[in-house]
Parts: structure tokens; sequence; C-alpha cells
């Protein structure tokens, strides 16, 4: 489609820009409370609240302490947070083995929030990082150079995750440990166990990205980590390799899609939305969102400014929704 614009002077298009009504009138995207979902994290213990130092305004809370510190969120209507645990070192083992304890951390919360707050919608991260003692997503046998993260042998752990995390109330499950056939895998494992209405986000295109880096200072898993991630997740120069990924995941009986980091990735949010017209979510991972806080603490950015027109371009490159650290805030915004 080319679009018809009269020649100047007859066209103008600054007329459309002339007021706050015309300029309403015609913007083509809208960011809404519908849109976001609030990551979370979660630690043991009673009575605390943590400021992450790497992530202004953004804390960990331990569990006594959840229901006060998302009530606002959902007061506001959010409709989704994303469960992320900071597993204490001496609960993590080489296999990941607290990932698929139904007592763990994220469960606990899960239980806690499903009789709290019934309505809310609670995102599971399926990936074993926060509870591997060396910090990947799936478990490591010997393989091409050295050790290596195996893909065939993580898929039944991540399916027992997932398992456990549905049967404590999450209701959608995001599989972030891009092992191959994990997506097929884990909906088989929830069907045969009658979790038939349990969705899952696949993180399909999530990339080896060095967004992440405060995260893993949030659940305290960057010190542990060896080595990089660069055999399972993807390569910052791909694009293409991003639609096969989504195809894949798409096909094996992925709910939903999400492109991760967000910002640096907008051309293969628009890319996936264009091809596949599937719901599409981005992540606004950590260090995007300290990129942005680090400058607003700074004063060189404007924080409200800053942080809704760094949404609306997840909007206008084909998202349907957001994880964003700044969702309550983004909330209140748009509550006026
Ligand atoms: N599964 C979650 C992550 O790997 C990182 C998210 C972030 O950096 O915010
Ligand atoms: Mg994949």
């Amino acid at each position: 489609m080319i679009p018809i614009v009269a020649p100047f002077p007859i066209g103008r298009p600054r007329r459309n820009r002339l007021d706050a009504g015309t300029r309403r009138l015609v913007a083509e995207n809208r960011l809404s409370v519908d849109d976001l979902i609030w990551p979370v994290f979660i630690m043991e213990g009673t009575g605390t609240i943590s400021p992450v130092a790497s992530m202004p305004g953004v804390e960990r809370v331990t569990i006594d302490r959840l229901a006060a510190h998302v009530a606002p969120a959902v007061k506001l209507g959010i409709p989704a947070v994303a469960l992320f645990p900071m597993t204490p070192p001496e609960a993590k083992d080489a296999e990941g083995s607290e990932a698929s304890n139904p007592d763990n951390l994220i469960c606990r919360a899960a239980r806690l929030l499903t009789r709290e707050f019934p309505d809310l919608l609670l995102v599971g991260d399926v990936a074993l990082d926060p509870y591997t003692d060396h910090g990947h997503d799936g478990v490591l046998r010997p393989g091409p150079g050295g050790v290596y993260v195996d893909n065939d042998a993580s898929l039944p752990v991540l399916v027992r995750q997932a398992v456990v995390q549905a049967e404590a109330g999450i209701g959608i499950m995001a599989p972030s440990d891009m092992m191959d056939g994990r997506i097929g895998a884990i909906r088989r494992g929830l069907d045969a166990e009658g979790l038939i209405h349990t969705r899952i986000m696949s993180y399909a295109a999530k990339y080896a990205s060095a967004f992440y880096g405060p995260f893993r200072d949030a659940v305290g898993s960057g010190g542990a980590l060896r080595g990089d991630k660069k055999t399972y997740q993807m390569d910052p120069a791909n694009s293409d390799e991003a639609m096969r990924e989504i195809a894949a995941d798409l096909a094996e009986g992925a709910d939903m899609i999400m492109v991760k980091p967000g910002m640096p990735y907008l051309d293969i949010i628009r890319r996936a939305k264009d091809q596949f017209a599937a719901p599409t979510f981005a992540y606004q991972v950590s260090g995007e969102y300290s990129m942005l806080m680090a400058a607003i603490e700074r004063g060189w950015l404007d924080h409200d400014r800053g942080m809704m027109e760094s949404l609306m371009a997840f909007k206008r490159a084909g998202a349907d929704g957001v994880l964003t650290y700044f969702a309550p805030r983004a909330a209140a915004l748009l509550r006026g």
C-alpha cells in the first residue's frame, strides 16, 4: 500500500498534529493496562522487602509480604504477574531439582496468590537457571566442547517443573529455557496430568543477550553462571532463525509467543506478528529497564515520558502485551 499524500501546500501533515484532540483521534496505537505483565521477584525468609541494587525501584519480597506487594497492581487492573524466585544457594544443585519441588518458592507464592487474588493470572517461568548451581537453564552432560547443556536430558525436568507449577495454580507456563522440543514436551506433560487449560507462552525467540545482567543479580544466578548461554539462546545477528524458532513453537502447541529482549529486537516482534498473527509478547528485560532508570536517576531522561514511549514502541512493533518492571507505574499513569 502506497499512502497518497497531497503535495505541499495542499497537503500539510502537521494539520493532524495541531491539537491534543486531533492527535488523539489519529493515534494508531494505544497502550492499556490490559497489555501489562509485571515480573515479580520472590525470596525466602519473612518480613523482608529487599531492593535490587542494579534495578532502581524494583524489590524482592518474602512470601508473607507478597500479597501486599501485588495488591496495588491488582487494584490498578494489571491482568498478570510473572513470578521469579531467588533460590537460596543451599537449595541449588547441578540438576536443578528444586525446580520440581511442589513446595518451592514459586509454588508457595502461586498458592498464596491464587487464594488472595483469584482473577490474577500467574505466569510461571520454566527453566532451570534459578535452581542450578552452574546457572544454566538445563542440565549439563559431557558433550561438544566438554560439558554441554543437554537438550533431551533437560526436557523431562522442565516438564516436571511445569506440572508442579500448574498444580500450584499457575495458569500460564512460560518456558524460557530455549531447549529444542520443549513446548511439545511440556504440552504433552501437562495434558497427561489433565492440565489441558494451562496456557503456554513460549519464549520462542530468546537471544543470548547482555541485557539480562541485572536480572541475574536480582535472582542471584549471575555469580554462579559458568560460561555463556550461546549454545541455546539465539545469536543477536539472526532474524530468519527467530521465525523458524517461533514456527516450531507454534507447531508444538504454544498459545502465545514472546520475543526477548524487547527494545533492541523490535524488528523481530514486527516480523513475528506479520508472519504468524499469533498473540505476541515482548519482554522489556532488566537491562533495558536499568538503562532507562540510570539515565532517569541522573536527570538525563524524564521518567514518565521515557517509560511510556519505551512501552508504546512495543505496541507499534506489533506486540499484544509487554512484560515490564514498569508495569505498576505505567498502570498508575494510564489510570490517571
Ligand atoms: N527468564 C527471565 C530472564 O532470563 C531475564 C529477564 C530480564 O533480564 O529481565
Ligand atoms: Mg526453540
